[in-house]
C-alpha cells in the first residue's frame, strides 16, 4: 500500500488515506487524474475536504480508486513528548493580546464565545509517509488522515472530533470542547469555564438539529481523553425528518462553537478581523460521502498540520469565554501543539 501512495505522489495524483477511530483499516481514495473537483451537494460520492470559511469551495476527491488495507503498525505508547517547544516572547505576547481583546469584546459586547487560534511552523526531516505512520501508531482513537492534492497541498491530522455520522436517516454528532492537560493518574477536575464553554456547544447543536429532527437523544457529558488532553464530550443522536434536510443540518452545524463561537456570525467576523492569518482547512471538516449508499462520516479538522517540503505548519486554538485567562489559553495552545509536534 505504501508503494501505491509513493506512485500517486510521484505522479502528482490526488488522494486521501484515512483510518476511522478505533479501527485497524486504512482506506485509500485516489483520483485517476489531477482535476480539482468541488463538492456541489452532499449526494456527491467521494471524500470532502471543506475549509473553515463556509463561503469558500469544498474540495471533492472522486473515488476513482477505493482500496482498503489492514494497518499493520507497531503500536507506539500513546505518549506525547512533554518537552515544550520554545516560543519567542513576541509570539506569546501577541497571542495573549488577541485573547485579552476577545475577553474585553465578550465582556462589553454581544459576543459570548469565540475560538481563537494560531499556526506554528517548524522544520522536519521526516518523510510525509513516516509522519503519517507515526500519527497512526500514536493516535488510535482519532480520525487519522493524509490528504494530498497537487493544487491544494498536503494536510495531515488526528482529530478527536466527529462532526456528523449519517446512515439510514439517523445521525450522530458530538459536542467536544473544554480542555485540560492529562496529569499522571489523575482524573480531570473541571472548572466552570470549561463546563460552560462545552455546554454552549451542546446547546447550539441541539438548537440547530431540533427543527429538522424527529427524535433527539443527548447523552451525559463525560471526560474524553485525546492524547495528552482531556476534553468534555456529549454525544448527540437524532433521526432526521427526511433526507433533504441533511444539507441544512450540515450547513447549520458548521462551524460549531467548538471551532468558531457564539453568536456564530459575530464570532466569524471577530476571527476574520483579528486572528491575523487564514485558517484554510484547519477547523473545516472532512470525510467520506456516500462511499456506501447514503452514508456520511464527517470529522472536524483539528489537531492537524499542513506539510510543504521540509516544513510543517501546525494549527492550534481554544475557546475564549468571559472567564478565560490569557496565560492559560496560551498554555492550552502549547499543549495542543504537542500532539502534532510529537510526530515531526
Ligand atoms: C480548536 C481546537 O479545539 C477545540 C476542540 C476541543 C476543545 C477545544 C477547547 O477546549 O477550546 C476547542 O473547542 C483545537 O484543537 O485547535
Amino acid at each position: 500500500m505504501w508503494n501505491t501512495v509513493t506512485t500517486l505522489l510521484k505522479d502528482k495524483l490526488p488522494f486521501v488515506l484515512y483510518r476511522l477511530p478505533n479501527t485497524e483499516e486504512l482506506v485509500l481514495i485516489a483520483q485517476k487524474d489531477s482535476t480539482l473537483h468541488f463538492a456541489l451537494s452532499f449526494k456527491d460520492e467521494g471524500f470532502i475536504f471543506a475549509p473553515f470559511d463556509f463561503k469558500k469551495k469544498k474540495i471533492l476527491l472522486k473515488p476513482d480508486t477505493v482500496l482498503n488495507f489492514k494497518v499493520n503498525l507497531e503500536p507506539l505508547a500513546n505518549k506525547v513528548s512533554s518537552t515544550k517547544p520554545n516560543f519567542d516572547q513576541e509570539t506569546k505576547e501577541r497571542y495573549k493580546g488577541l485573547i485579552a481583546n476577545a475577553i474585553s469584546e465578550i465582556k462589553n459586547g454581544k459576543l459570548n464565545k469565540v475560538v481563537l487560534s494560531r499556526s506554528i511552523t517548524v522544520n522536519t526531516k521526516k518523510s510525509h509517509s513516516a509522519i503519517f505512520q507515526q500519527l497512526l501508531s500514536k493516535y488510535n482513537q482519532a480520525f487519522c488522515y493524509w490528504f494530498f492534492h497537487p493544487e491544494i497541498g498536503t494536510w495531515m491530522g488526528a482529530t478527536p472530533e466527529r462532526l456528523l455520522g449519517f446512515t439510514n436517516n439517523k445521525l450522530t454528532t458530538t459536542a467536544l470542547a473544554g480542555t485540560i492537560p492529562v496529569e499522571d493518574a489523575k482524573n480531570p477536575s473541571w472548572t466552570n469555564k470549561e463546563i460552560e464553554e462545552q455546554n454552549m456547544v451542546t446547546e447550539f447543536i441541539e438548537a440547530s438539529l431540533t427543527p429538522y429532527c424527529k427524535e433527539l437523544n443527548i447523552s451525559e457529558t463525560k471526560s474524553y481523553r485525546a492524547a495528552n488532553l482531556w476534553h468534555l464530550k456529549t454525544n448527540i443522536a437524532a433521526e432526521i425528518d427526511g433526507e433533504d434536510k441533511l444539507p441544512l443540518i450540515i450547513e447549520g452545524l458548521h462551524p460549531t462553537p467548538a471551532v468558531c463561537g457564539l453568536p456564530k456570525s459575530l464570532a466569524q467576523t471577530f476571527i476574520a478581523t483579528n486572528e491575523g492569518y487564514d485558517r484554510e482547512y484547519y477547523t473545516g471538516y472532512l470525510g467520506s460521502l456516500n462511499l456506501e449508499k447514503d452514508k456520511l462520516d464527517l470529522f472536524v479538522n483539528l489537531r492537524c498540520m499542513q506539510l510543504k517540503g521540509n516544513k510543517a505548519t501546525v494549527y492550534v486554538g481554544g475557546g475564549i469565554t468571559e472567564s478565560s485567562v490569557p496565560e492559560k489559553e496560551w498554555e492550552e495552545t502549547v499543549n495542543k501543539s504537542l500532539t502534532m509536534l510529537a510526530v515531526l
